[in-house]
């Protein structure tokens, strides 16, 4: 599990994150829902120690941040982070090269499963494919989490419901995701668990299967009622 624990972020004077706690489970997709400017992606940048807190901790499985948790844990941002002459398949080597607990078999079926080809140039894929490979880099990695900044930011429909479809396959199988998104339609029914966070803070954080059951709300109905107040 992931457990975040009242993190606290300033930007110079700016506040961004003002005492944010919330846990992700093994298994589960956590949806982090709030508008832009909220501070999702300094949550994830802080997960993953790649921004200086101001104060609070993050524990996976029960442990500080330490180098062995880079082991289990991979950061998916919303820009593929690889040279734009680069093709696909010197990606994929240089993540080789790089991560230990990169897995080229993982790696392969992903390919043949976003209809990208290994020797195609970063710098001349589509939008929509772009992403696909930038995730195809942190999904082909065995780890048991997975962070996912906007996947379906900005791209087609075909390509988000292709995107979506990888999270319900055994490319994510029992491995933690968090994920963050201002827009819900084509992951409603995918996550786990929502966290709707405004201002540096989470409003409200549950199972959305038992919001289900219990109050008869879907994710986007609670979120009309706690944004729109
Ligand atoms: N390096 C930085 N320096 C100064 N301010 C920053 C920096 N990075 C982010 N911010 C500010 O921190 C706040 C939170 O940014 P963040 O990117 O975490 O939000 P977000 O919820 O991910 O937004 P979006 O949905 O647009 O991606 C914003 O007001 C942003 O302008």
């Amino acid at each position: 599990m992931i457990e975040v624990r009242d993190l606290k972020k300033r930007y110079g004077f700016k506040k961004v994150l003002n005492g944010v706690s919330f846990t992700a489970k093994k298994g589960e997709i956590t949806c982090l829902i709030g508008i832009n400017g909220t501070g999702k992606t300094t949550i994830l940048k802080s997960i993953m120690n790649l921004t200086p807190l101001h104060s609070g901790e993050v524990l996976i499985d029960g442990a500080t941040l330490n180098k062995h948790s880079y082991e289990k844990i991979a950061y998916i941002p919303d820009a593929i982070t690889m040279l734009p002459s680069m093709r696909i398949a010197d990606a994929m080597e240089f993540m080789s090269d790089f991560y230990k607990n990169w897995n080229q078999e993982r790696a392969n079926e992903l390919l043949g499963f976003f209809k990208l080809k290994a020797e195609d140039r970063i710098s001349q894929l589509s939008k929509g494919n772009t992403m696909k490979a930038n995730m195809l880099l942190g999904l082909a990695m065995d780890v048991d989490y997975l962070l996912m900044d906007e996947p379906f930011s900005g791209i087609d429909i075909f390509s988000r419901e292709q995107i979506a479809n990888v999270f319900t396959s055994h490319l994510v199988e029992d491995r933690g995701v968090i994920i963050t998104t201002h827009e819900l339609n084509e992951i409603e029914h995918l996550i786990d668990k929502a966290v709707l966070l405004d201002e540096g803070r989470v409003i409200k954080e549950f199972n959305t299967e038992d919001m289900r059951e219990q109050e008869g709300m879907s994710v986007v109905d609670v979120m009309r009622e706690v944004y729109n107040k």
